[in-house]
């Protein structure tokens, strides 16, 4: 029950209620005053659009300069670029700046007192209402250069809970957006406005409930357009602020034509639009012409210090950008205090430079880099089993959303810790505090080195990034070279430089998971390096498969043969063309298997069975190989669907170096039999089972594997792993061997078992199928006799 009070002054009654209403009336009012004020003050204070940027003089004290103003213009194409020491023109402090003293109190709060550069140049124009396109380098700001002033255009506008969507941040990926959606949270919480997220791996149907009452939303492109499509309630027709971030990704991503569709159903004319980017790429000249104004401001900031050019309208925007094609200047930014630094080795030596790193820099905080999921999980699981004193996290497409934002917000707590990570990871996160990033594959193109390297150095910090580059790929480093960007180059001292390989062969012989794993990784690198189209650089023959293979701690080297034309499409038709394959293979197996089920039947007994298993088991691993071999070709097609949201679509270009080779199909792994029995084979029966291979490929008993394997260990693993006697080993393996003796023995009874009901169920098949024959060419033989008598009867 609401408390009831007299109103002395006026003798009436009054509720809490009332009173309640009519303070905020107050407010409301003292607000509109407050926002009448900011409306003036910006029409004062923000540069007019002749002056595309105000940078404050240096040498003129404050004091001095109430004193006397003074100002230096440069004429930059059509507008000026002034230096003033006039500090009602030049804003350095958020405080400074014509905004409500919610979110300057909120900017406050959450520790962000001085601008940087990109937001001193950018929140001025768009606090007027105007149109801007901004390429600044990464960690340079951008976020808060767009969530400042889209906030204040609410704020100004009176907006309230009941007026809708007002402001639309579109990102290309969800880490991106939770990112954003933080800085919104961080300096926002005090106005009256709601926001949300809207992001894939999420529920639907829960988005769906909350998106009606949303005044702010952060979402990806896909979502986007599905809520628009299929939300009736989802109304976005007084959109007032469109923002798109990371613009140059989405293109890259493939969302060009998704873009399209959302800017279609938005009301463009009355929105204002702010395109953000890392790199100033001619792809973006025609988006910024279908979605900007024609009199939008473009700032791109390719000095730290100043923005080097600023253009109005699409005719001298799109002049730029052709300019900036032309790298005259460094087209690409990347901090000034980041150092990049690079290391000539061979594929081979790579992890053992990387783990020789970890080694000696236990207490950094990193990010390690390579070309696939694959490879980030081989080298997650093994380097947690070797000891590097460093704690290791993994970050790639094929984890769960949840699980990524979990790690994430991990890796962004912790204060010293190697991410192993896909380019998932290259690009918009910010990590606070990374001292290094290790790029220990080079990335697909010089776009994604800025975006990698950009993880660190962010802000005011410092940070190193590291390439490790093979001696064929020192194009690349050309390449970053002409870009101006400063590459050092680093010396690998092979006296301190330890070798990993015994340890990890040691690791995938005893786990065959792991052994599986480094021949995804092995098979994967291969890939993302064939598909790459440029073979100056990309050149899978230059690599040494063999020492490769072998430093990922494989004992035979995954054969891999490749196609042209290696895309999506083509690989989609392969699959279809390799499962017909094998469905043809299965049937001229059973065909055989029919002439020999006959014989078999005669000379019968269960030794025979035995031996008819044994060859069954031979072509059934060979089948399985095929399946195997689908299965990779799924798992990998499924492996880039995943990544598609996170990784840029690579460009396959015609091979021309493989263009004479015979018979080629995508990356189809040949195992010997007994290398496939060795790896399907070991589970429970520690060597019962297997068939193990010396270093010569030779087949050898388990025993002696092991004994070899042990000598490996001893000889050259003393600073990873705790020393074994090769006796007490020895005998430890031998007591294991036997315990699991009675579990083999059931386990091959089974299997036999299984073998039977297999071979009865085929032997119903192959009679189907021989049925079928017999009406298949029974039915042939009465089209022929058909089409001949047709001919026959057209001839007369
Ligand atoms: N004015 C400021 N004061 C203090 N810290 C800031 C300020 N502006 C940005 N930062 C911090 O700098 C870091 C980088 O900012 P942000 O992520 O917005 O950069 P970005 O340009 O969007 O980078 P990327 O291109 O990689 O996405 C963040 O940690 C952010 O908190």
């Amino acid at each position: 029950m609401s408390e009831v009070k007299k109103d002395n002054k006026k003798g009436k009654w009054k509720t809490d209620k009332s009173r309640a209403k009519k303070q905020y009336k107050k407010k409301r009012s003292t607000r509109f005053q407050d926002i009448e004020t900011l409306d003036r003050r910006i029409a004062i204070e923000t540069p007019s659009q002749s002056v595309y940027y105000y940078k404050y003089l240096e040498g003129h004290e404050e004091k001095e300069s109430r004193k006397k103003t003074v100002e230096e213009e440069e004429v930059v194409g059509s507008k000026k670029f002034v230096k003033t020491n006039d500090t009602r023109k030049v804003k350095i402090r958020f405080k400074d700046l014509p905004i409500s003293n919610y979110t300057s109190k909120g900017l406050q709060n959450a520790e962000y007192t001085k601008m940087t550069e990109v937001q001193r140049c950018a929140i001025p124009h768009a606090l007027k209402g105007r149109d801007l396109m901004i390429s600044s380098r990464t960690g340079s700001g951008k976020t808060l250069a767009y969530l400042v002033p889209l906030v204040e255009k609410l704020y100004r506008q009176r907006w309230s809970s009941l007026d809708g969507l007002g402001g639309l941040i579109i990102v290309p990926v969800r880490e991106l957006a939770i990112q954003a959606f933080e800085v919104l949270r961080s300096f926002a919480g005090l106005h009256d406005l709601s926001a949300g997220m809207i992001i894939g791996g999420k529920l639907v149907q829960v988005e769906k409930n909350h998106i009606a009452s949303m005044n702010i939303l952060v979402a990806t492109p896909g979502r986007l357009l599905q809520h628009m499509n299929e939300t009736p309630l989802f109304d976005y027709d007084n959109l007032q602020t469109l923002v798109l971030d990371e613009v140059d990704r989405m293109l890259d991503m493939g969302f060009a034509e998704e873009l399209s569709q959302i800017m279609r159903n938005l009301p463009m004319g009355r929105t204002q639009t702010l395109l953000f980017s890392a790199t100033a790429k001619k792809s973006l000249q025609k988006l910024a012409k279908n979605v900007l104004k024609t009199d939008f401001t473009y700032f791109c900031m390719n000095s730290y210090d100043s923005a080097a050019s600023i253009m109005t309208g699409e005719k001298d925007a799109a002049e730029e950008m052709k300019e900036e094609g032309s790298a005259k200047d460094p087209k690409y930014i990347t901090p000034l205090k980041l150092t990049h630094k690079y290391v000539c080795i061979e594929a081979e030596h790579k992890l053992d430079t990387l783990f020789s790193f970890m080694k000696s820099h236990k207490e950094a905080k990193c990010i390690v880099f390579f070309s696939s999921c694959k490879q980030v999980r081989h080298a997650y699981e093994s380097f947690s089993k070797l000891k590097t004193g460093a704690s290791i996290m993994e970050i790639h497409g094929r984890q769960k959303q949840i699980k990524r934002t979990a790690i994430y917000f991990e890796f962004v707590e912790r204060k010293s810790c190697y991410l192993f990570a896909t380019d998932i990871a290259s690009r918009g996160l910010d990590f606070p505090a990374v001292d290094w990033v290790i790029q220990v594959d080079i990335p697909e193109d010089t776009d994604t080195y800025i975006h990698r390297s950009g993880r660190t150095a962010r802000y005011k910090y410092k940070g190193t990034a590291l390439v490790m580059v093979q001696p064929h790929e020192m194009k690349f480093v050309e390449k970053l070279e002409q870009m101006n960007i400063e590459m050092k180059k680093l010396k690998t001292n092979p006296n301190r430089t330890l070798s990993v390989t015994s340890a990890l062969q040691r690791i995938n012989a005893e786990n065959s998971d792991l052994m599986h794993l480094a021949q995804k990784a092995f098979i994967c690198y291969i890939r993302s390096v064939f598909k790459n189209g440029d073979r100056e650089i990309y050149d899978v023959k230059k690599i040494n498969h063999e020492a490769y293979a072998a430093s990922l701690g494989l004992a035979t080297t995954p054969i891999i043969e490749f196609v042209e034309g290696d895309d999506k499409k083509s690989r989609k038709s392969k699959i279809q063309k390799l499962r017909e394959k094998a469905k043809l293979k299965k049937l001229e197996k059973q065909m055989q298997e029919m002439e020999r089920e006959q014989e078999i039947k005669e000379a019968e007994g269960d030794e025979e069975d035995i031996e008819f298993q044994d060859q069954e088991s031979d072509e059934d691993l060979s089948q399985q190989d095929q399946e195997d071999s689908l299965d990779d070709e799924q798992e990998q097609q499924q492996e880039e669907d995943d990544d598609d949201l996170f990784v840029f679509k690579r460009k396959i270009a015609p091979d021309d170096d493989l263009e004479n080779e015979p018979e080629k199909f995508e990356t189809k792994t040949k195992f010997s039999k007994n290398s496939l029995k060795k790896i399907k084979k070991g589970g429970v029966s520690q060597g019962q089972n297997k068939v193990f291979l010396d270093k010569d490929g030779k087949p050898i008993s388990s025993l002696e594997y092991h004994i070899q394997q042990d000598t490996i260990k001893l000889k050259t693993e003393d600073d990873l792993d705790d020393n074994v006697k090769p006796e007490d080993y020895f005998n430890k393996l031998k007591s294991d061997l036997d315990k699991n003796k009675g579990l083999d023995n059931q386990i091959a009874l089974d299997r036999l078992k299984q073998k039977r009901i297999k071979r009865k169920r085929q032997r119903q098949e192959r009679e189907q199928l021989k049925e079928a024959a017999k009406y298949e060419s029974a039915s042939e033989e009465f089209e022929e006799e058909d089409t001949h008598k047709r001919a026959k009867y057209n001839e007369e």
